[in-house]
C-alpha cells in the first residue's frame, strides 16, 4: 500500500512536474475503491449534499453533515490525504467560527486539510485557520456556495473584467498562507497564467490543464443525474449497472425465481423432526 502523502510530498510533485489526481468521495466503500485505485487525495465535498442527499444546491450541508461523511470516508480510506470542505455557514461570521469549525473538522474527522470558498473576501479566515496550524486549500472561480451572487453555476472568468477578480482572488489566497488552491470552471488560458504566477500548487475542476485534476466521483461514475458540467469525463455508466441489478431482482422476486435453494439455509436434524414440530403447532 502507497505511503499517505504529506504536504511535503504535494510540494515535490509540484516541483517535479507530477500531476495531483484527486476525487471527492462521500461513503465509506467509495473511499476504499478510491484508495485502492492509489489515488493521491480525496475531497470529502460539500457537494454531498446535492449528489448524496438529494439537495439543489450546497446551502443547507451543516457541519454535522460533513464530519459525518469525513468520518467513513476516513474509515475507507485510512492512507490517502483528505480534504475537509467547509460547509456554507461554517465560516461566513468571524474567523473565530471559522478556527472553531476547522479544528472540528481536525479533531472529530481526522482530516489532512481543510478547503473553504473565496478569495480576497476571506483572506483573514485563510490567515487564521493556517495561523492555527491547520492546512487549508483556497478555492477559487466558481464557488459553489455563492452561486446566488453568481447568477448560478456559472463558468468564472471568461471576459477579462471577471478575469481580473480571478487573478487578485488567486494572490489574494497565496498571501493569506493557503498552501494550495482549487480554482474551478475558468478558461485554461487563466488557469494557465495564475499557475506559473503562483508558488503555491494550483488543481482544477473544469479549468484545464495546471497542477493536478479533481472530479466529482458521482459524475464520472455517471451516479449524479440531476445534470453533468461540460467539464466532466464519464468514466463509468454505474447508474445503468444499478438500474439493471435492480430490475432483475424485481423480476426474480416477482416470479418466484429469488430465492432459489442457493439461497437459503438447510435444516439440521431431518424432516419428519420437523413436521412432528408443525403437527404439534397446527
Ligand atoms: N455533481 C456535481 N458536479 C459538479 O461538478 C458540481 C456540483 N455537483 N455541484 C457544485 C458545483 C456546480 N458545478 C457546476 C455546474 C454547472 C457548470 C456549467 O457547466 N455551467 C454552465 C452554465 C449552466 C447555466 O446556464 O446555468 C456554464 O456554461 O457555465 C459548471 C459547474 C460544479 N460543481
Ligand atoms: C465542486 C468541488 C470543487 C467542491 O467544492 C465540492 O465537491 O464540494
Ligand atoms: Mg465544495
Amino acid at each position: 500500500m502507497a505511503k499517505k502523502k504529506s504536504i511535503l510530498d504535494l510540494m515535490k510533485m509540484k516541483k517535479e512536474g507530477e500531476q495531483v489526481a484527486w476525487v471527492t468521495a462521500y461513503d465509506f466503500p467509495t473511499a476504499m475503491f478510491v484508495e485502492q485505485a492509489g489515488m493521491d487525495m480525496i475531497l470529502v465535498g460539500d457537494s454531498l449534499g446535492m449528489v448524496t442527499l438529494g439537495y439543489k444546491g450546497t446551502i443547507p450541508v451543516t457541519m454535522e453533515d460533513c464530519i459525518s461523511h469525513c468520518q467513513a470516508v476516513r474509515r475507507g480510506a485510512p492512507n490517502t490525504w483528505i480534504i475537509g470542505d467547509m460547509p456554507f455557514g461554517s465560516y461566513q461570521s468571524s474567523d473565530e467560527q471559522a478556527v472553531d469549525n476547522a479544528v472540528r473538522f481536525m479533531k472529530e474527522a481526522d482530516v489532512d486539510c481543510i478547503k473553504l470558498e473565496g478569495g480576497v473576501r476571506v483572506k483573514t479566515r485563510i490567515k487564521a485557520i493556517s495561523d492555527a496550524g491547520i492546512p487549508v486549500i483556497g478555492h477559487i472561480g466558481l464557488t459553489p456556495q455563492s452561486s446566488g451572487q453568481l447568477g448560478g453555476f456559472k463558468a468564472q472568468g471568461r471576459d477579462v473584467k471577471n478575469a481580473r477578480g480571478v487573478i487578485e482572488d488567486a494572490l489574494a489566497v497565496q498571501e493569506s498562507g493557503a498552501f494550495a488552491i482549487l480554482v474551478e470552471a475558468v478558461p485554461p488560458e487563466l488557469t494557465a497564467f495564475i499557475t506559473q504566477k503562483l508558488d503555491i500548487p494550483v488543481y482544477s475542476i473544469g479549468a484545464g490543464a495546471c497542477d493536478g485534476q479533481l472530479l466529482i466521483s458521482s459524475d464520472m461514475l455517471g451516479k449524479f443525474q440531476a445534470f453533468t458540467p461540460k467539464f466532466v469525463k464519464v468514466y463509468a455508466n454505474v447508474a445503468e449497472v444499478e438500474i439493471n441489478a435492480f430490475k432483475e431482482y424485481v423480476k426474480d422476486v416477482k416470479e418466484g425465481v429469488f430465492p432459489s435453494d442457493d439461497y437459503v439455509y438447510h435444516i439440521t436434524d431431518p424432516i419428519e423432526e420437523f413436521e412432528k414440530l408443525f403437527k404439534e403447532y397446527a
